[in-house]
């Protein structure tokens, strides 16, 4: 078009050059041409004939001049001509729809493609203008456009806009828009190329609403998280449940390698290789539960699946889907908890109880052990429900439950069975009595106020049933039932009481518990009494020393022997303080007998093995030693042969430490256990005691004689002197001196006395 219209402006300034040119050509020929032929031709005939030419040249110069013109002139509208048809071809034959649209939009040229895209015929988008076309939602933006090229403030514009097609479909087409100025013959003019994209459109709209379908359901599902990151792990797309589970924005996160972002320190290595592996193989590691780290560095729990894309001429993108467990992880740690435990107390459940008490009872038959289960039950639980509503009665409970236990040991079980009903198992059990007692403690405790809410204290009463492993039964759900039945009774006869379930065990726990108390209140009252056995040289038959017995005389029960309240202190930890006492005594009536010039004897105090084993001991007898003033040296411990079968270590340091004391070491009732010579070597021992049974049966028995014999040689092997128990008779003493034995005690001299007595015993054999 340009360049047509340039011609045509070439074209204009023509027929004025050409006259321009006859009148210049016509003067110079009519002025000089006279003057050019004289100079030219020097013959005057010839001069003459050539001036007779003159015209006829002019003629001939004029018409040349004219056929030039006209053969320019055609030449001119014959390419005019060829443009013309170019043109025409080109918007017929054109791919695209072509309209040219003039200022106000009226098409002024439309071709045949345009017609079919629009679906209207030529001469009807003639009388159209685009405006009319074009739908509302693009219009504003086409005219917008329009306008500034117009303005001159662009010179063309592309514009993707939706056209109403007759049938009322609509098209979308791919507009491009340019002006073409006005000219001498035309009014300015929009020439427009209109390419339907309806299809790639479709195709486009489809995928748009695909991938927001899809990025609406994953960003619906806020727990979540779709990552793609590149093949180093940079991080290419983010998603709005990235956001949620990891904490940083989509803005934060693109750009930044994974590494950086939420994988922990100690997973960097295997992460980068993982990574590494799927971009070289194309191949998705397997899903799997990973914890990896939130923005704030907390942990967070995922179960992550992998997928590697690989675009055509694109480098492998890894793409990431990770669904945060940490709600699935609490309801399964919830689960778990109520799978076993009570949700009130937080105590095990009967379910959990029952696995306990299994596998406790395992350990009990291997080892040989006694176990019991106590069931206790609120009494009138129903009456706090009642009167002060369901919210106090469950807070009751969980006081309850924390008094109870605190007042299990360690190694005790606790659990609530439903409703007010608590279970306690008691593993290494010592003694049938032992449940008693501590069934007794719980009753007491429950009956302290306990403070439930402000301005409200209650004290609640309860009843329990124990049953005892292996006395009662040897199964879980034998236990259990049997310390049902025995809460039952306890129930029924009158609560706030324990039941075993025999009637025996019973009656004998309830017996020994009344003792112990009585035993209690005796220490306290300091009742028990210390009595002095004279123990003598053989040889010389003089006193040298003492045993001392307790004795315990109840004001109500009367005398009460040591084989019965020793063990039953010694099951109830009272040993400790009674142990305590009579070394105190010991030492203070030692002291005291020194003073009093009496001659230096040695005292013998029993230990036994609870006191052994505490570890405290050597520490007592150096405090009672340097309050009383007493020499060490004559102060003997006795220890159990059965004291020595505890921890071979703990005994030999024990020894030891005790003998740094200066206290003189005896092993009582000897024979009666299992001591090898080899561990009585490495135990610093003064005495052995050899038990009154080998003693009492030598004269009439050999073996025991003989006995008897081998444990004073085998003493003396030892360098240890060695003192006889249980001497009643004169045969006895006389057997013991001939197996040269150093000491003894026993009736035949001298029942335990008191300290009184005693005093007059070591009297009488003082010279006068
Ligand atoms: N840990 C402590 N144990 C103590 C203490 N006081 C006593 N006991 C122990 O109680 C058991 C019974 O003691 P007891 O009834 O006093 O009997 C002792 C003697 O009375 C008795 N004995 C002494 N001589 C004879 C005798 O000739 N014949 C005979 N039948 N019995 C006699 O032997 C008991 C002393 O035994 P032992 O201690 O083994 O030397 C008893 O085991 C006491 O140890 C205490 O304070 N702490």
């Amino acid at each position: 078009m340009k360049q047509l219209d340039a011609r045509r402006k070439k074209l204009r300034y023509y027929p004025l050059l050409g006259a321009l040119c006859y009148l210049v050509l016509g003067f110079l020929w009519i002025t000089f041409s006279d003057q050019l032929l004289s100079a030219l031709v020097t013959d005057a005939a010839t001069l003459t004939r050539y001036q007779s030419y003159k015209g006829y040249t002019y003629v001939l110069l004029t018409a040349l001049l004219a056929w030039l013109l006209l053969k320019q002139r055609l030449h001119f509208a014959r390419s005019l001509l060829k443009s013309e048809y170019l043109l025409e071809q080109t918007i017929a034959r054109a791919a695209a729809g072509i309209a040219h649209v003039n200022a106000d939009g009226q098409f002024i040229r439309v071709n045949d493609e345009l017609c079919n895209l629009l679906g209207y015929s030529a001469t009807e988008l003639l009388t159209m203008r685009f405006q009319q076309l074009t739908h509302p939602m693009d219009l504003s933006r086409d005219q917008g456009l329009l306008h500034e090229v117009l303005q001159g403030r662009r010179q063309s514009y592309t514009l993707e806009k939706r056209y109403l097609h007759k049938n009322g479909q609509i098209i979308w087409a791919r507009l491009s828009v340019a002006l073409i100025a006005e000219t001498e013959n035309s009014e300015p003019f929009f020439v427009s190329v209109i390419q339907d994209i309806s299809d790639v459109k479709l195709t486009q709209m489809k995928l748009e609403e695909s991938e927001l379908r899809f990025r609406t359901l994953l960003d619906s599902m806020p727990t979540i998280s779709v990552q793609g990151y590149d093949e180093e792990g940079k991080t290419l797309y983010w998603n709005k449940g990235s956001e949620k589970v990891y904490g940083y924005s989509r803005k934060e996160a693109v750009g930044r390698n994974l590494l950086d972002l939420i994988i922990p320190e100690k997973m960097q290595d295997g992460v980068r290789e993982a990574i590494n592996l799927m971009a070289s193989s194309g191949e998705a590691r397997h899903a799997e539960e990973l914890t990896l780290r939130r923005k704030d560095g907390s942990p967070v729990t995922v179960y992550s699946s992998h997928a590697v894309i690989i675009l055509p001429d694109k480098k492998p993108q890894i793409y990431c889907i990770d669904i945060d467990l940490t709600d699935y992880k609490q309801q399964e740690a919830q689960l778990a908890f109520l799978a076993q435990y009570d949700p009130l107390t937080h105590l095990p459940n009967r379910h959990y109880f029952a696995n306990q008490l299994d596998q406790a009872l395992k350990v009990a038959r291997r080892e040989n052990l006694q176990l019991a289960v106590l069931i206790l039950d609120l009494d009138n639980f129903k009456n706090i429900n009642d009167s002060y509503g369901h919210k106090t009665g469950d807070l009751l409970l969980q006081r309850v439950a924390e008094k109870l236990q605190i007042c299990c040991r360690e190694t005790d079980s606790l659990a609530r069975l439903g409703g007010d009903e608590f279970a306690i198992l008691i593993e290494h059990l010592d003694t049938p009595e032992d449940a008693a007692r501590f069934a007794q403690e719980l009753l007491q405790n429950l009956q302290q106020p306990m403070l439930l809410e402000q301005d409200l204290e209650l004290s609640t009463a309860a009843s329990i049933g124990i049953s005892l492993y292996p006395t009662h039964h040897d199964n879980v759900e034998a236990l259990l039932q049997g310390a049902d039945s025995a809460l039952y009774k306890a129930k029924s006869e009158g609560r706030n009481t324990y039941y075993y379930y025999s009637d025996q065990l019973t009656a004998q726990a309830r017996q020994r518990l009344v003792l112990e108390s009585r035993l209690r209140q005796a220490i306290k009252k300091q009742q028990l009494r210390c009595y002095y056995q004279p123990q003598l040289d053989i040889k010389t038959g003089s006193i040298i020393g003492a045993e001392l017995l307790l004795r315990w005389q109840d004001p109500e029960l009367g005398f009460i022997s040591p084989d019965l309240f020793i063990p039953l202190a010694e099951s109830s930890g009272l040993i400790h303080l009674i142990g305590q006492q009579v070394l105190q005594q010991a030492c203070i009536q030692g002291q005291a007998w020194l003073n009093e010039g009496l001659p230096p004897i040695t005292l013998a105090v029993n230990v036994s093995v609870q006191q052994f084993g505490r570890g405290d001991l050597e520490q007592q007898v150096k405090m009672v030693l340097a309050e009383s003033g007493f020499p060490a040296r004559l102060l003997e411990l006795e220890v159990t042969e059965s004291a020595l079968m505890l921890d071979e270590e703990k005994v030999v340091l024990t020894m030891q430490q005790l003998r740094e004391t200066g206290v003189r070491l005896a092993i009582d009732d000897f024979g009666t256990g299992y001591s090898s010579l080899a561990y009585l070597q490495r135990l610093p021992l003064d005495i052995l005691k050899v038990d009154r049974r080998f003693i009492a049966n030598m004269t009439a028995n050999t073996d025991d004689r003989q006995i008897a014999k081998a444990i004073i040689e085998l003493g003396h092997t030892l360098r240890f002197e060695v003192l006889a128990e249980g001497v009643e008779t004169a045969e006895q003493l006389a057997l013991l001196q001939e197996m040269a034995c150093d000491y003894y005690q026993g009736y035949y001299f001298s029942k335990a006395v008191p300290a009184e007595e005693f005093r007059r015993l070591l009297l009488q054999q003082q010279p006068a």
